[in-house]
């Protein structure tokens, strides 16, 4: 279920699958009456146009437009390509289609209440340009439905990038699991109500493949899940330091501390310039405010070694102070870092690398703009193509977590895992968002949940906080709302 190939793992899904004895006609045949079924619940669609690429999408397409035939609806099949050039079992499902094959450089896309998209697929190559181009973008602008097969064509499945073009669909059907391109945007976007159809592939092609990354849901992380034991301490569930900025800039901070004890660290305390003391107390009473005027008050602080995990960040302010900071904090201790205290980094990615390596572990929480400053001059990483891949990168680049924030949060590790969010709603992008997040991060790590684990819970109770908080939302509501989400998760774990 939570699995998400990429189009090379797919075709290893397909290999053992046919290894394992299912005829790969018969995947074909299943794929195409699954889009029939889906296209055959859509309202109004009597008259159908398919339009079949050269590969075994367009395979996927011929089966659909017979299936459709056969149930009564007034189907046309049009190819990009010639049709003596199919080939395989491409070319064995067009022989079955008794209709007419039409130009579809040529064919009237308007005539049809409904368009399915079976030109690429997986397959796809290189950006669309010429005649597919041009067939795409006359789909897009008809205004028609379109259903798509495995993805809108156009659409990269690993990455979720438009190669060219890509015509929005109503709804996609995909098989036997989700590619990343259907939760990354744009691709999200794009594909409308996404499909998992059933085609015969054994589960257990998934031991033979492997893939290294899924959707992020409990099912990743929830036997680490830090859940209190009645016997247990407040110190069993760790001390929690942030790092704030002044009275001006600590509302970040106040957030922060806020997530982090509502994620159930033991205790949290908040080091902050004396004028922002007061400040920090009347937040939570909860909180401890301790006075770091300068960063050797911190070097103090922290010689308690049961502060076992720092957050810097949030309203730190940007440069050589919140380095020093950093420096101070990483060494043998669990850290996050965030907001200021990633750009105070900029073009200096090595320099994180190196905290990492002191750190115990390292979580690092960047917006696009943040991951692009502190990877100025790492095209390695940057230039990687799309948000998984560079999640990617700078994990393996810096030895620690890399969460890349967004409608679509990628949480990745420098052995390769990554999982994607799908469960943030539009109204979670407001200002302080990202503060609660990286204290939520502090306070599971404070826990002592492993720290790829750590990054995923966090992301994943985030987005649940918002929908349980509503549209409307601002992000003080965050940390209230995380105690309906603990109760469900604490439920579901079996808490005494
Ligand atoms: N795996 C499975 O288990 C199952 C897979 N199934 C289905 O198979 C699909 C994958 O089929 P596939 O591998 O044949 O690739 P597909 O997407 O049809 O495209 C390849 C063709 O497009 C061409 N082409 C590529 N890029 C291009 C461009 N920019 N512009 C123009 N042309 C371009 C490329 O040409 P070439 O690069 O060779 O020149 C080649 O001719 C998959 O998405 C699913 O629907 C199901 O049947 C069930 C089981
Ligand atoms: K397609």
């Amino acid at each position: 279920m939570y699995a998400l190939l990429d189009p090379q793992e797919m075709s290893r899904a397909d290999h053992c699958a046919v290894d394992a004895g299912v005829p790969a006609l018969a995947l074909m045949e299943k794929a195409g009456c699954a889009v029939a079924d889906v296209v055959a619940r859509r309202p109004h669609a009597t008259r159908v146009l398919v339009l079949c690429g050269p590969g075994n999408n367009g395979g996927d397409g011929f089966v659909a437009a017979r299936v459709l035939a056969q149930r009564g609806f007034r189907v046309r099949v049009a190819l990009l390509g010639e049709r003596g050039r199919l080939a395989g079992d491409a070319a064995a499902v067009a022989a079955l289609w008794r209709g007419p094959v039409e130009d579809a450089t040529r064919v009237d896309v308007m005539a049809a209440d409904l368009i399915v998209d079976a030109l690429f697929g997986a397959g796809l190559a290189r950006d669309l340009d010429g005649a597919a181009r041009a067939l795409v973008e006359r789909m897009a602008a008809s205004g028609r439905p379109i259903v798509a097969v495995d993805l809108p064509s156009g659409l990269d499945g690993a990455t979720g990038l438009v190669r060219g073009a890509a015509a929005p669909a109503v709804e996609t059907v995909t098989f036997f699991r989700r590619k990343p391109g259907h939760l990354l945007e744009p691709g999200r976007s794009l594909c409308g109500k996404v499909r998992v159809a059933d085609i015969g592939i054994p589960d257990a092609v998934l031991d033979l493949v492997r893939p290294k990354t899924a959707v992020n849901a409990p099912h990743l992380w929830e036997a680490l899940f830090p859940v209190p034991r009645r016997s247990g301490h407040k110190y069993d569930r760790g001390h929690g330091v942030v790092v704030s900025g002044g009275a001006w800039t600590s509302g970040a901070a106040r957030l922060a501390a806020r997530g982090a004890l509502r994620a159930g660290a033991g205790l949290v305390t908040v080091a902050c310039p004396a004028a922002a003391l007061p400040l920090h107390a009347g937040s939570y009473a909860a909180v401890m405010a301790r006075p770091m005027e300068r960063p050797a008050d911190l070097s103090a602080l922290l010689a308690d070694t049961r502060l076992n995990t720092v957050l810097l960040g949030p309203g730190l302010g940007v440069g050589a102070t919140t380095r020093q900071l950093v420096a101070i904090a990483a060494p043998g201790r669990r850290v996050v870092l965030d907001a200021d205290a990633l750009t105070s980094f900029a073009g200096a990615a090595w320099s994180v690398g190196d905290v990492a390596r002191q750190a115990a572990a390292l979580v690092i929480t960047p917006h696009d703009g943040e991951f692009a400053r502190l990877f100025h001059g790492t095209p390695e990483v940057l230039e990687r193509p799309g948000k998984l891949a560079r999640a990617r990168a700078a994990a393996a680049r810096l030895g620690g977590i890399v969460v890349l924030k967004g409608p679509d949060t990628v949480v990745a590790a420098p052995d390769g895992r990554a999982a994607i969010a799908e469960n943030a709603p539009a109204y979670l992008a407001t200002a302080g968002a990202g503060d609660v997040l990286a204290g939520i991060t502090l306070g599971l790590l404070a826990q002592g949940m492993p720290a790829y684990e750590a990054a995923a819970a966090a992301v994943w109770v985030h987005g649940e906080a918002a929908r349980a908080a509503g549209p409307g939302l601002v992000a003080d509501d965050l940390p209230e709302a995380l105690r309906a989400v603990y109760t469900r998760l604490y439920e579901a774990l079996g808490m005494e």
